[in-house]
């Protein structure tokens, strides 16, 4: 049996900006067809990694490897099986949404069609305004059809629905979840931690240019970080809180200790952005202690 090469491979890299160390010694790997999301809080380390991967930066050490191509030397032909949403692009001018997607056709061997891709991302009835006359989001939507109308083997979204509103989060969640159906890799990043649950088949979260976890989105934290949580309160007034695995055990002895109906009862799972939240307040004292201690030095 032949196993597929990763689509994308990262190996030790290291990223410094002068005396800023802005990725430090991470390693990952993105199998082909996969959507994996990339998850840090500001200044983390993401969109450094994304834009190495994208060739847009040259990285300091190690290695890596998108589809088979070193990013640092990949030509147009490598270019054009990308495809890329970036963080900030710059504002969209005279033309027509049809107009800019016919032209952006023009540089792909195998392009999608242009009426399908408005379609789907909804912007058919915007497709003859001009993009400097969109709304913030409907440039948005703009800039992911851009991302996808060559037909891309990888897809890189980077923070891809910010300033939509949650119907057209909704659709371009549709929108991924069909280009993934359709074999597309996809690296993600995004700060809606929803959003990386709902879309990623594995997560990775980088904390100060490091990678603090890894794995599928039911993984992160470790085993016992999505432990339910039971509260209730007591009738002296104080709020209780209690994680077990067997909250349906702890439900049945308050009902019977309460002779019915336990107080503001509530039974919960805690979901990908609780156990990021405690990753980073685990990580985060270390990582600024550091930082503070490169600090003085640079400082002296
Ligand atoms: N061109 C640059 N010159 C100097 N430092 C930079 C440059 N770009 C990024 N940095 C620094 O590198 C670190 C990582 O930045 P990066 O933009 O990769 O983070 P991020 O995880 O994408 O953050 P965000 O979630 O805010 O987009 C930060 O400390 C940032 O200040």
């Amino acid at each position: 049996m032949t196993s597929t090469p990763p689509a994308v491979v990262v190996d030790g890299l290291h990223k410094s900006y002068g005396d800023v160390v802005a990725v430090d010694d991470l390693s990952f790997e993105i199998h082909r067809g996969e959507t994996f999301a990339l998850l840090g809080p500001n200044g983390a380390g993401k969109s450094t990694t994304i834009e190495i991967l994208e060739g847009y930066r040259r990285r300091t050490g190690g290695a890596v490897s998108v589809l088979g191509t070193d990013p640092g030397t990949g030509g147009l032909d490598w270019r054009a099986r990308l495809g890329i949403v970036l963080q900030d692009l710059p504002e969209g001018g005279v033309h027509t949404v049809r107009e800019q997607l016919t032209q952006a056709a023009r540089y792909y061997p195998r392009p999608r069609g242009v009426d399908e891709v408005i379609a789907a991302v909804g912007l058919e009835s915007k497709a003859d305004t001009r993009i400097g006359k969109l709304s913030g989001g409907q440039r948005r939507r703009v800039d992911v059809a851009l991302g996808v109308i060559g037909r891309p083997e990888l897809l890189f979204l980077d923070e891809p629905t910010t300033g939509f509103d949650p119907q057209a989060r909704h659709e371009f969640w549709r929108l991924v979840r069909s280009l993934a159906e359709e074999g597309t890799t996809i690296l993600l990043t995004t700060h809606y931690l929803d959003e990386a649950e709902q879309l990623a088949d594995r997560v990775g979260v980088i904390i100060g240019g490091r990678l603090a976890d890894i794995g599928r989105v039911e993984e992160i934290g470790g085993a016992t970080s999505r432990v339910p949580v039971v509260r209730w309160r007591e009738d002296d007034g104080e709020l209780r809180t209690r994680r077990t695995g067997a909250p349906a055990a702890l439900v049945a002895e308050l009902v019977g200790r309460f002779d019915g109906e336990p107080h503001e009862l509530t039974v919960t799972r805690p979901t990908l952005e609780d156990v990021y939240l405690d990753l980073v307040a685990t990580a985060l004292p270390a990582a600024t202690s550091s930082l503070a201690a490169a600090a003085t030095e640079v400082a002296r």
